[in-house]
């Protein structure tokens, strides 16, 4: 048996959501905890399930990790106590390959699994590779494992490919105590690169360019530990500014931050809904569903439109009048969403990577089943939108990223029930 969500829909949402720490953020920053010894403080940290898995890597290569509340962590590393990091924990979460970085800066050998694919696509990690590579490290692949030989590390230029997060992220955390001067060149510009910066920076490290395509490190050979908050979940907040806009009432969202969400502002604005912020992060949405105007978007890197907003997007634009389009170009099988959105009676057709959605049809409760986090989520909305009721099957996917989604919802009007049902 696994855990489903039982929505009533078209419940009227009122009062004021919050948003919590950002998974994205709080991942690398955790992991970051690994790049020099002493005690840190993380807070704002959210209660998700890939935190949990983290936790048990992180405790599992000798750190003592304590929960001192529901939001914070205390992290003692104390070095290493094993130099692998098995396929048993990475296989549960990608983000765990992000260990490599600082494994390869403290340990002259080290051993982490692949971490594989996913729903959304194969997600390969030879970015992260190279760069180790072009850091000085020797890498082999046996078993499914990655192999790093790295007792002789200097700053190196770094051009990505493609400008990943993840590899952004491994490369700026392998290189932080590397002697010498390490630029990444064609970086990826999220805000979550920038928080883990701005914490790294906090332990010492010497970062510029944070934000920008060009990153630049200058090695130092000793770091410190310190106290760190993680940033508010961007893709959280624009999960709720969406179920603001899809359902009745004035559902308000707070630590809101627009500008990290990249172009998806301005799309909304295009589209006919007015932004304003009351109290300084209270943030409120005015704009009527049945006057928006459709829209013409594509995923991109940040600043672009956030390939993590696409399946929520996709359900609001299923929901205004006209044709819309989606085109996805960051994950090659990001749509995985689109029949479960038509058993629900969305008109949405998939022609070469771009799904065409003919919008402003009637949706009707189904049973649907979430294939990923954000397709999960986006059923959510689907299910607060739809007339009768919506059982969402595999909620785990939307554990793993959304902090008491269901408790939050229901807070400010929604009818969602935790229940079990068979796989
Ligand atoms: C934990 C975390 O922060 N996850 C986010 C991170 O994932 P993640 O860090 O995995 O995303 P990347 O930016 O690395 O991946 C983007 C694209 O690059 C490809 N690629 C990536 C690395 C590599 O070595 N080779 C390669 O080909 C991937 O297959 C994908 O098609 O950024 C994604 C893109 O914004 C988000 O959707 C994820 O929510
Ligand atoms: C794809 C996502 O996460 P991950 O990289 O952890 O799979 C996401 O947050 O939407």
């Amino acid at each position: 048996m696994v855990d489903g969500f039982k929505i009533t829909g078209k419940r009227a949402l009122n009062g004021v959501i919050p948003v919590s720490g950002a998974k994205n953020a709080a991942l690398p920053i955790l992991i970051g905890t690994l790049v020099e010894k002493g005690e840190y403080i993380i807070r704002n940290v959210p209660n998700l399930r890939d935190i949990r898995v983290l936790v048990k890597l992180l405790e599992d290569l000798g750190m003592t990790v304590e929960q001192i509340n529901e939001n914070d962590y205390k992290i003692i590393n104390n070095g290493f106590r094993r130099n692998e990091a098995s396929y048993e924990i990475v296989k549960k979460m990608r983000a765990s390959f992000l260990v490599m970085g600082p494994m390869i800066s403290n340990l002259n050998e080290s051993v982490v699994s692949l971490p594989g694919g996913c729903a959304i696509g194969s997600r390969p990690v030879d970015l992260h590779i190279k760069g180790f590579e072009a850091l000085g490290a020797e890498i082999t692949q046996v078993h499914g494992y990655i192999h790093a030989k790295s007792d002789n590390l200097k700053g190196a230029e770094i051009n990505l490919k493609f400008p990943s997060v993840g590899a952004t992220e491994n490369l700026m955390m392998a290189a932080v105590k590397v002697p010498g001067k390490t630029i990444i060149g064609n970086a990826a510009r999220e805000p979550e690169i920038v928080d883990l910066g701005n914490f790294l920076i906090k332990m010492g490290a010497k970062i510029t360019g944070l934000g920008t395509s060009s990153i630049e490190i200058e090695g130092v050979e000793e770091l410190h530990a310190c106290e760190y908050s993680v940033m508010p979940d961007r893709i959280e907040a624009g999960t709720y500014i969406i179920a603001s806009i899809i359902t009745d009432g004035e559902l308000k969202v707070k630590d809101a931050r627009l500008d990290d969400l990249g172009v998806f502002k301005s799309e909304l604005e295009d589209m006919g809904i007015i932004f304003e912020y009351e109290d300084g992060n209270i943030l409120k949405i005015n704009g009527k569903l049945e006057s928006l105007k459709p829209a013409r978007i594509r995923t991109i890197p940040h600043p672009g439109f956030p390939t993590d907003m696409q399946p929520q997007m996709m359900l609001l634009l299923s929901l205004v009048n006209g044709t819309s389009e989606l085109e996805e170009t960051v994950f090659e099988n990001r749509f995985m969403h689109v029949p479960e959105f038509n058993r629900m009676g969305t008109d949405i057709s998939i022609r070469h990577g771009v799904a065409v959605v003919s919008g402003g049809l009637p949706l009707s409760g189904a049973e649907v089943m979430a294939s990923d986090l954000r397709a999960g989520a986006a059923l959510v909305l689907a299910g607060l939108a739809a007339e009768g009721t919506t059982v969402v099957n595999r909620v785990y996917h939307i554990d793993r990223g959304y902090d008491k989604l269901e408790e939050k919802l229901n807070k400010v009007g929604a009818k969602i029930e935790r229940i079990k049902l068979d796989a």
